[in-house]
């Protein structure tokens, strides 16, 4: 399950490289958003996970590729929104992305996010390559959450592209007190749906489920419980992605003191070699995923 060897960057050039990815998704994040209004349309392709894209997917990965490949130190470029990753310099860094987490939320105008993650590592990289990993959440107020160097912080990002630090070494409540599962039911796992009834019977907790995993997340950051995008007896390997879902929401819960799986061992420990692959995710209190993976097994 979870385990507690975060990896962090060791010289002060990754250092400085990663301070400057935080800074591209931070600045950039009202340009996204301010991109948004115009482009809740589907775009002409799918992406290489066989989606439909969303004209806003393609621009937010536009903007991010340039930015982030321009820094000093970074290397490698991917996202979920194109085939291949790209080369954008000589840096040991890479950079993989998920420019809007959530984007069929764009419609009925609901919470999305951006996500980013750094490894130590050529593409497709291994969790334990991870450096730093964070999202942006394009709630009411545009938040921001990293984890690097050990810990979590929360930022607010203005609308000038200005950002503060507003909650320092987050981690989750003990008491977790909220749950949300994706999928359908029927195609949920005998296995998983016992979990999740078992859950729902506790009175302490609630259900808070959006459709957008980066929210999803946020709110198990925030009040603690257990989210899962799970497998599915059509999706065997779940929905998400590894490289740019999986591996950095793992590394950020983990960081935050949290746990996550796969449904057998922690997210950050998937091995899988292809860019695009998924992986089931259960992200929560450790004794919730404690409870999963039992139940799974
Ligand atoms: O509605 P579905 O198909 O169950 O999918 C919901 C999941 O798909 C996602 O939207 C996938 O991410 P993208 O929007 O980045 O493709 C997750 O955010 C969410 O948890
Ligand atoms: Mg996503
Ligand atoms: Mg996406």
């Amino acid at each position: 399950m979870a385990t507690t060897d975060i990896n962090t960057a060791d010289t002060a050039r990754d250092v400085r490289t990663i301070d400057g990815v935080v800074d591209v998704i931070a600045t950039t994040a009202p340009e996204i958003r301010t991109g948004l209004p115009g482009r809740r349309v589907t775009a002409e392709d799918e992406n290489p996970s066989g989606e439909t894209q969303m004209a806003a997917d393609v621009f937010a990965d536009d903007l991010l590729c340039e930015r982030i490949g321009a820094l000093e130190g970074v290397g490698e470029y991917a996202s979920e929104e194109r085939p291949e990753s790209v080369d954008v310099g000589t840096g040991r860094l890479s950079v993989a992305v998920d420019p809007l987490d959530g984007s069929s939320n764009l419609k009925p105008n609901n919470t999305m996010g951006t996500i980013f993650a750094v490894y130590e590592a050529p593409l497709p990289a291994h969790g334990r390559d991870l450096v730093a990993a964070g999202y942006v959440l394009y709630g009411p107020v545009m938040t921001m959450v990293v984890a690097r160097n050990g810990t979590v912080d929360e930022y607010v990002i203005h609308d000038d592209a200005s950002y503060e630090l507003v909650r320092e070494d987050v981690t989750l409540p003990d008491e977790g007190s909220v749950y949300g599962f994706g999928g359908r039911v029927p195609d949920w796992t005998d296995d998983f749906e016992t979990f999740a009834r078992e859950v729902e019977q506790d009175a302490s907790r609630k259900l808070r489920y959006g459709g957008s995993m980066i929210g999803d997340v946020n709110q198990i950051l925030t009040y603690g419980g257990i989210f899962a995008y799970p497998t599915l007896e059509s999706a065997p390997e779940g929905k998400l992605r590894v490289q740019f879902e999986g591996y950095p929401i793992g590394y950020v819960i983990e960081t935050a003191g949290g746990a996550t799986s796969d449904g057998a061992k922690s997210l950050l420990d998937v091995d899988k070699d292809d860019l695009h692959a998924r992986t089931p995710m259960y992200v929560g209190n450790t004794d919730l995923v404690a409870k999963l993976e039992a139940a799974l097994d």
